[in-house]
């Protein structure tokens, strides 16, 4: 008898949530694929990283860009219309993230990425002068120093066998970030244990899996399951290595008996090391950073700062392998940059002049942006270039399917990069760093470390394809299933 009655009440409770779903559907104007009782969509959308980049696909092909899906009870609006992508990214109101941010607040808190409001007003007007290109020049000979160990690591397995260059690049980009806006040293490229790398791979792969699969999202199973203790493990490894880059800072700063920005404090512009030490010497509205707060920005511009460039430098190269032709455009244009002088250091204007180098990394940052897509949390009904998306809504804006979509560049698969010496192309058709009052603080920062570390691989190796494609995996930054491979062998 209880049998039937537990029966009973789950038929009328899934009979209600499907009700529910189908009045919740007739708020917007927007077309997507039937939710079943309690889950939604989430059946199709609980899959592993790669699948998970082929479902978002099919959704958009089969409903022409943008589509209306169920997370269990959430809402959720998928899109890869730039038009959509136009309207909430030049919305001074819409800059709050999505629902899906909240799982990484263990590891990054409230920092620049996650915050929104006055807090991400106030950090965001403060932080930005420590990317002016002022400070960005003082970079420059940090990059080339751990390029070059780059070189010598890559020269012992430039024998033409096949070579995952992500992890590898993951230290060096680890190394640029920490020397260059925390100024300390982790000489990661030299460390046989890159645990900080290994952790920030197993906190991506958790939080993006709670992400996708709503059966896992709640913290009351989450806590249950034994991804609870990996992360936890793989946080301790992450704070620790923060912790111990602000006290080696602090450190530094007292042995020099430093205590405030000096004469410079308004803008810290003339602060060599400016990002640490503007949030361990200076005040926000007459009160010093809380340590919390400092960790928070800290974890956030070290995962954001290393495992996004790390991303782009890996799929750039890989590109460049397919394209020997490229390769050879590339180093041309550095030989008539450099003239007799060839090997030295780049200064930062020649870093600009390399014209040629930008066109191949956005071409590439095209095809495989570092960040594949991003959300926003919809607080007021909108009206999204025509479409009714109701307030409470996650907007998800998918930038690798738009980037690749035939309406907006000819032959999208094809790896051009004249497409970028073009004039006047639609900004809100290329998106790899976002736009808006949101978009990316690092993004000169990333070029310049992209064009140095990809033009010191080209001006000493030839790349050469392996004969294994990469397959694109999302965990919150574009990754492969299977490594990205390439083979090098010695130029001359
Ligand atoms: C190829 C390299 C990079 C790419 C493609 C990239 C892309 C992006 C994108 C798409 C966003 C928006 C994220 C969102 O709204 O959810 C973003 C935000 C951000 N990026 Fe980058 N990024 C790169 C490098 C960097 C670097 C080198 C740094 C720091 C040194 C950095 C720091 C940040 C921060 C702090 C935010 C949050 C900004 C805010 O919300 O105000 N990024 N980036």
């Amino acid at each position: 008898m209880i049998v039937y009655v537990i029966l009973a009440v789950l038929v009328i409770v899934a009979v209600l949530s499907w009700l529910s779903f189908m009045s919740d559907r007739k708020k917007t104007n927007l077309r997507g694929p039937v939710p079943y009782p309690f889950i939604g969509n989430g059946h199709l959308l609980a899959v592993d990283p790669c699948e998970f980049i082929k479902v978002l696909h099919r959704l958009q092909e089969e409903y022409e860009d943008t589509v209306l899906i169920y997370l269990a009870s959430r809402r959720y609006v998928l899109s890869s219309d730039p038009r959509v992508a136009e309207a909430v990214l030049t919305s001074n109101e819409l800059i709050t993230k999505g629902n899906s941010y909240t799982f990484l607040q263990p590891w990054l808190g409230n920092g620049l990425l996650t915050s929104t409001g006055q807090k991400w007003k106030a950090h965001r007007k403060f932080l930005t002068p420590a990317f002016h290109f002022n400070i960005l020049q003082n970079f420059l000979p940090i990059f080339c120093k751990n390029g070059r160990v780059l070189r010598n690591k890559l020269s012992g397995l430039a024998d033409g066998s096949s070579v995952d260059i992500f992890p590898i690049l993951a230290l060096l980009a680890l190394d640029n970030v920490t020397e260059s806006i925390m100024g300390v040293s982790v000489n990661a490229q030299n460390d046989q244990h890159p645990e900080y790398v290994q952790a920030v791979e197993a906190v991506s792969q958790i939080s993006s899996m709670r992400m996708r699969n709503p059966f896992v999202a709640p913290d009351a199973v989450f806590n249950l399951l034994p991804y609870k203790t990996a992360q936890d493990k793989a946080l301790k490894v992450l704070h620790g290595q923060t912790m111990k880059v602000i006290s080696s800072r602090k450190e530094e700063l007292r042995k020099s008996n430093i205590t405030d920005l000096g004469p410079n404090a308004d803008t810290g512009i003339k602060n060599k090391h400016a990002f640490l030490d503007l949030l361990l010497l200076a005040e926000v509205d007459g009160r010093k950073i809380s340590d919390e707060n400092i960790r928070e920005e800290v974890d956030t511009f070290m995962f954001e700062g290393h495992d996004t460039t790390t991303s782009g430098i890996t799929y750039c190269l890989y590109c460049l392998s397919n394209r020997e032709d490229i390769q050879e455009k590339v180093f041309m244009e550095q030989k008539s940059i450099y003239g007799d002088d060839f090997g030295r250091d780049p200064t930062y204007a020649e870093i600009q002049k390399m014209r040629y180098l930008e066109s191949v990394i956005k071409e590439s940052l095209r095809l495989y942006p570092s960040v594949p897509i991003i959300e926003r949390a919809i607080a007021e009904d909108s009206d999204l270039a025509g479409y009714h998306v109701p307030k409470g809504t996650n907007l998800v804006l998918d930038f690798l399917n738009m980037q690749r979509n035939a309406a907006l560049y000819e032959d999208p698969l094809e790896f051009r990069p004249e497409r970028f010496l073009e004039v006047s192309r639609n900004a809100f058709h290329w998106l790899p760093f976002n736009a808006g009052a949101r978009n990316c603080i690092g993004q000169k920062f990333a070029m310049m470390e992209i064009k140095v570390t990809v033009a010191m691989v080209v001006n000493n190796f030839k790349i050469l394809p392996s004969s294994e494609e990469p397959e694109l995996a999302s965990t919150l930054i574009l990754r492969s299933r299977n490594g990205v491979n390439i083979k090098l062998i010695p130029r001359k």
